[in-house]
């Protein structure tokens, strides 16, 4: 197992990769924990949780709603939860996502940890202290910052996962080889049939590397002023994809970032061999590459975007592969470069 630090103003988070879930007794007290789950997790692990009350949702982006934030803190005033409970949310980024909102929340906050159960959770959802729901039907505009006490990343429960739901993760870990790691990228191309069939060894290098990336930039920039905005590569059209047609997050990320990188050749900072070796990856990763939905239908989305200030939206574009820069567009700007990017 290994150990990295995230440092956040609310304080620090342990990041454990290749813990086990059997050892969660050694990080929480049961008497005061309280878990929080989906129901796919609780029929796989439940023989394998410590004895503490569970609260399981349902399953889906659609539950991510402040809806089931308030189902969620019935049940902990009915569970007589205090402030010296302790919520473990047991999951993907859905889970952790409302497990993280929820105890920032119940009485001005409790203590929280995350078991990360699917690749996309292990590699980025659960590290970071971004907690929230989604509103409206936009991604994520509610929430806040907040570190979990630890983030445990158990390789043996990514082997229960589906092909489509692995894919996801490979999404984010190639955004982190593309935003500062040029040599992860290669490191993906090499060792892509390994990969993708969960190669212990070449999985936990790649789940350690992308956590690595994102705690160094999460301590420096916890709150999103600057460096972390390049975590988001990929997401202004991803999240307007995800929106618009309901698929998965990290295929609409993965088509995202094959947009962004387009979009950097087209300014003239990403050499156009770079954008399409981005795209064969993508590919290869068994991830769409295309955009399921017009030009006109994604901006209409990302005007909604959490990044837009007035007129403005901080997109983040790549200088090189491993080299990620924001740059603040404005929405002519974008859709005058976008109308002469092939989509199709
Ligand atoms: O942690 C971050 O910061 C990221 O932007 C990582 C993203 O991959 C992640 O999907 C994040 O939750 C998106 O955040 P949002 O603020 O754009 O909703």
């Amino acid at each position: 197992m290994k150990k990295l630090l995230v440092r956040g103003g609310s304080g620090s988070s342990q990041l454990l990769v290749g813990e086990s879930i059997d050892n969660l007794i050694a990080y929480i007290d049961p008497r005061r924990t309280v878990i929080v789950t989906d129901t796919t997790i609780e029929g796989l692990y439940r023989q394998r949780f410590p004895d503490c009350p569970t609260i399981t949702i349902g399953l889906g982006e659609k539950i991510k709603t402040l809806d089931t934030v308030a189902k969620i803190y019935d049940q902990l005033v009915e569970l007589e939860a205090d402030r010296s409970s302790f919520i473990l949310g047991t999951g993907g980024g859905i889970v952790c996502d409302i497990a993280g909102f929820v105890a920032s929340t119940y009485m001005r906050g409790l203590p929280f940890g995350f078991v990360a159960t699917t690749l996309l959770a292990q590699v980025d959802a659960s590290v970071g202290g971004k907690n929230g729901v989604n509103f409206g039907g936009y991604k994520n505009m509610v929430g806040v910052f907040n570190q979990p006490d630890f983030v445990i990343c158990d390789m043996t429960v990514l082997q229960s996962l589906p092909v489509r739901e692995i894919l996801c993760g490979f999404a984010e870990i190639i955004k982190h080889g593309a935003i500062a790691d040029e040599r992860m990228l290669d490191f993906l191309d090499a060792h892509q049939d390994d990969a993708l069939r969960l190669d212990k060894a070449i999985v936990e290098y790649l789940v350690y590397r992308s956590v690595e990336i994102k705690a160094k930039v999460v301590t420096q920039d916890e709150r999103e002023k600057g460096e972390r905005r390049k975590l988001n590569f990929g997401h202004t059209f991803g999240h307007a994809i995800e929106k618009l047609t309901g698929i998965p997050h990290g295929e609409a990320v993965g088509i995202g970032m094959v947009l962004a990188a387009k979009l950097s050749a087209k300014m003239g900072l990403l050499h156009d061999r770079e954008a399409a070796r981005l795209e064969r990856i993508i590919a290869g990763y068994g991830l769409p590459v295309r955009p399921p939905v017009d030009l006109a239908a994604m901006l209409a989305a990302i005007r909604k975007d959490k990044k837009r200030e007035g007129d403005l939206i901080h997109f983040v574009l790549l200088e090189t592969l491993g080299r990620a820069r924001v740059e603040e567009l404005s929405f002519d700007e974008l859709q005058a470069y976008m109308s002469s990017v092939a989509t199709n």
